[in-house]
């Protein structure tokens, strides 16, 4: 069995995310705004972050997997609907939303992408940001927490696919 402490509370995490959606309100006011979650690990982040947006969006899904473990495989595989709804890339600004970003080799290879699609600008929200472990280029445009270097669980973050429902956020020991 894990240990597991708390690092952020249900509550601190729940005023953090209003705030968040609060920066984003103001940042896409009057843009075309889509939603991107970063499956699995973004859905109960992105469930959150759209009800405390206030301006019109529409939200599509992507998946992205690269973790066995607490260690990254370095090989990011993408699947899922990349029709996004037959949307025409070039008229949204894209907001990825994701758990956590911490080598950045995930969020830099969605951004290719979706920057290759012709979206006018693709932007990153982010739940916790781990920067000590960046191997990639890339920093969030909106965040919720800095965390050190330590294995998180909860709220749609993952070890081996268990905690994801946990309603804060954890630091797990073995
Ligand atoms: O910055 P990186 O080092 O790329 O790590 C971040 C990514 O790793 C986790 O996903 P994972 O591959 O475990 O899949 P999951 O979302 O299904 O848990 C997490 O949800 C991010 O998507
Ligand atoms: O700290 C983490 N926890 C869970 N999944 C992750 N994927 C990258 N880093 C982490
Ligand atoms: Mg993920």
């Amino acid at each position: 069995m894990n240990n597991i402490s708390v690092l952020y509370s249900e509550e601190e995490l729940a005023l953090s995310v209003k705030k968040l959606g609060a920066e984003i309100t103001e940042e896409y006011k009057g843009k075309k705004l889509l939603v991107v979650c970063v499956l699995k690990g973004a859905f109960v982040f992105t469930a959150d972050l759209v009800r405390s947006i206030d301006n019109d969006m529409q939200i599509a899904f992507i998946t992205a997997k690269s973790y066995v473990g607490t260690s990254s495989t370095g090989n990011v595989s993408i699947s899922g609907d990349h029709d996004f709804m037959g949307l025409d890339l070039r008229e949204w600004d894209v907001l990825l939303v994701e758990d956590i970003l911490d080598t950045g080799r995930t969020l830099c290879e969605l951004k290719k992408k979706f920057a290759s699609m012709g979206a006018p600008s693709v932007k990153i929200a982010v739940m916790l940001d781990k920067p000590s472990r960046r191997v990639a280029d890339i920093t969030p445009d909106f965040k919720c927490y800095e965390i050190e270097d330590r294995f998180v669980v909860g709220c749609g973050l993952d070890y081996d696919e268990r905690y994801r429902n946990l309603p804060f956020i954890g630091i797990i020991s073995e």
